[in-house]
């Protein structure tokens, strides 16, 4: 399954980013650090849909999904086009996505980031806050009930927030149990890519009220919002449909049904 193949990559990947910046060094570029920006209330406090919107080159199922790309410029856009929060995918082998668009994105943004990336270790956490990070995922799929638990607190101690993605009743019962806050619910099926928005309603009716939720891929219409919307989630992640818009602005403006 794709899932293990980006696991094995990322375990890899660790390994060179811990030799090229050990932890006491990220250590001491967070003493200095800034304080994170809350991803929370921005999903919360809004009549009407949050939007996170990512910067999203590439991805396994659909290879490139944007030739022209400029991840700063992509994200001032979202900026100027008052999306909540923006989600940076960093993974580079299987979604060309990079560290350096978090940093240079988090230099030329004010609002809330989140690192879109699969954290398996805690020296990601860290090196997310570094990176100027406010929130990070974490995907229950490739963890355990135990790092579920142990990364959230890590996280918390530095002051980010975790958005933590379900797919399917069994890792919600996770989330719920490891009392994750923010619950993304990832309509894409990791083995067949699919994506279907049903994902979203299923699990709806078995969160417990209280919880945060973030409908999670395969949104690309004014229809799709208003069922989200009307199924009590609170925000929405969204890519590819932004990525391939000839008009990013124009776009968010129809998905928020500007002018209905
Ligand atoms: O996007 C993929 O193909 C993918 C494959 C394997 C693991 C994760 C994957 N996507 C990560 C995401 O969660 C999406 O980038 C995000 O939810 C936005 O989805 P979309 O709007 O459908 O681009």
């Amino acid at each position: 399954m794709i899932l293990d193949k980006i696991i094995r990559q990322k375990r890899l990947t660790i390994e060179k980013e811990k030799m090229k910046m050990p932890l006491h060094r990220i250590f001491s570029i967070l003493e200095e650090g800034r304080q994170p920006l809350d991803f929370k209330r921005v999903l919360k406090n809004k009549s009407g849909l949050s939007i996170i919107a990512e910067v999203k080159r590439a991805s396994p199922s659909r290879g490139v999904i944007r030739e022209d790309f400029n991840p700063l410029d992509i994200a001032r856009i979202y900026h100027q086009n008052k999306v909540e929060a923006i989600s940076v995918l960093t993974e580079e082998d299987f979604f060309q996505g990079s560290s350096q668009y978090l940093s240079q994105i988090r230099r030329g943004t004010d609002i809330p980031l989140l690192r879109k990336d699969f954290i398996i270790e805690p020296y990601q956490i860290y090196q997310s806050k570094a990176l100027g990070a406010d929130a990070i995922l974490l995907i229950t799929a490739v963890l355990s009930i135990e790092e579920l638990i142990l990364f959230q607190r890590s996280a918390k101690e530095i002051g980010l927030q975790c958005l933590v993605e379900v797919h399917n009743q069994k890792e919600l019962e996770v989330a719920l149990e490891a009392d994750a806050e923010i619950i993304g619910i990832n309509n894409r099926d990791l083995k067949t890519f699919e994506t279907d928005l049903e994902t979203t309603a299923d699990l709806m009716k078995k969160m417990p009220k209280g919880k945060i939720i973030v409908s999670e891929s395969g949104i690309h219409t004014r229809e799709d919002m208003k069922y989200l919307e009307s199924l009590g989630v609170d925000g929405v992640l969204i890519g590819e449909s932004l990525m391939r818009a000839d008009s990013i602005g124009d776009k968010i403006r129809e998905l928020r049904g500007v002018g209905d």
